[in-house]
């Protein structure tokens, strides 16, 4: 029997939505806590495939997941090009920065990427041997606008300031990193493909700061090239599209990249989504993930709603955005239970 992801990814309307959550390895899992402090920090923790696999597989095994997503960061492929990575902790990501041409062309060529990243192709094969064979396994990369104002700026940032001056003041430099970023991210998912990802999702965290033009240009055609590209090389490879706070920009995102699944945040409702995405096509999300830090009615509440909202065609539950630290384990099991015993009829 095909796996429930994949159904869903092929457009079956399901009874039960299958299920899994972003982030859903993570610091909130007291057996993550303790894998990662045998690894010494978060990123040597990416990079040693034995122990990102035991990350990758504790929520599977805890929750019965209907996926598991690769624990890996979407920041390794501007290590690999060459930026340096570290975390500050309790305040997040710093690189290198990308603002000159020069900056730019002393990047590493795409195809030495695998050098610094086959630790996380490795993980994969790992995974694809020991996860139960009714659990998929998500790829992932993040998007080029995205993982670009993270190198542009060096750190993260409210409102992508940076890298938004850039595109206003050095505009051909500005979409020369896209497009490293677009090459290697296709490069870096194939790898990931070869070696047992079922699915590829890319995570365009920051899309919703794009307007207009620059949406088109900079979320969807990126994520247009890269799914094109991905289904040519693999033909039937479901790809997750997550263009997060696009608003109106959510709608026609299937049609316009050939996703076959666009991800949901929950700035908007589970009926807008419904009524406005899942026309065309597979949603994923989209519950607040400030409930599994709240629990209690409103989780079990809003968690019938987001089923119900999607109920009368293809749908992915999931948070719409990765679960925080400060999430309950409990909570967790409560909104799957809740899901699976949600009656549909
Ligand atoms: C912007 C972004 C990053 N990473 C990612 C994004 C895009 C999605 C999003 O918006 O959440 C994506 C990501 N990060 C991680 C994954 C693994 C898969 C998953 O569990 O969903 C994925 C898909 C693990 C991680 N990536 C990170 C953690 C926490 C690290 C730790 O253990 O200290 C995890 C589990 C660290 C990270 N990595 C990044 C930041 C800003 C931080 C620090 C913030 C934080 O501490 O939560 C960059």
């Amino acid at each position: 029997m095909t796996k429930t992801i994949l159904r869903a990814l092929a457009g079956e309307t399901l009874p039960t939505p299958p299920i899994w959550m972003m982030r859903q390895a993570g610091r909130y899992l007291p057996e993550y806590r303790a894998t990662r402090a045998q690894a010494g920090d978060f990123l040597s923790l990416c990079y040693n495939p034995e122990l990102a696999a035991e990350v990758t597989l504790q929520p599977i095994r805890r929750y019965g997941f209907d996926a598991a997503i690769l624990f890996a960061d979407i920041l390794l492929l501007p290590q690999a090009l060459g930026l340096d990575l570290w975390f500050v902790t309790g305040e997040g990501p710093r690189l290198s920065t990308i603002q000159t041409d020069a900056d730019l062309a002393a990047l590493n060529p795409v195809d030495a990427i695998h050098d610094t990243l086959n630790p996380v192709y490795e993980t994969v094969k790992i995974l694809s041997r020991e996860l139960p064979s009714e659990t998929t396994l998500i790829g992932f990369a993040g998007a080029p606008w995205t993982v670009a104002t993270y190198m542009i700026a060096g750190r993260g940032t409210k409102d992508q300031g940076p890298a938004h001056a850039l595109k206003a003041e050095n505009r051909k430099l500005f979409e020369g990193i896209l497009d490293v970023l677009t090459q290697g991210t296709i490069e870096y998912l194939t790898k990931q493909v070869e070696a047992g990802a079922e699915v590829v999702k890319l995570f365009d965290s920051w899309a919703g700061s794009l307007e207009g033009d620059d949406f088109r240009k900079y979320a969807l055609e990126p994520a247009r090239i890269i799914t094109q590209e991905m289904k040519a090389r693999f033909p039937g490879l479901p790809v997750i599209a997550f263009p997060r706070q696009a608003g109106e920009g959510y709608i026609g995102f299937h049609a316009a990249t050939g996703a076959d699944c666009v991800a949901v945040d929950d700035s908007v409702t589970p009926e807008w989504a419904a009524q406005h995405v899942q026309v065309s096509g597979c949603v994923q999300g989209n519950l607040a993930s400030s409930h599994m830090v709240t629990g209690g009615d409103a989780l079990v509440r809003e968690t019938q709603r987001v089923v119900k909202a999607f109920l009368k065609g293809p749908h992915i539950f999931n948070l719409g955005h990765g679960i925080t630290p400060d999430a309950d384990p409990e909570n967790v099991q409560l909104m799957i239970d809740t899901v699976r015993s949600t009656v549909t009829a």
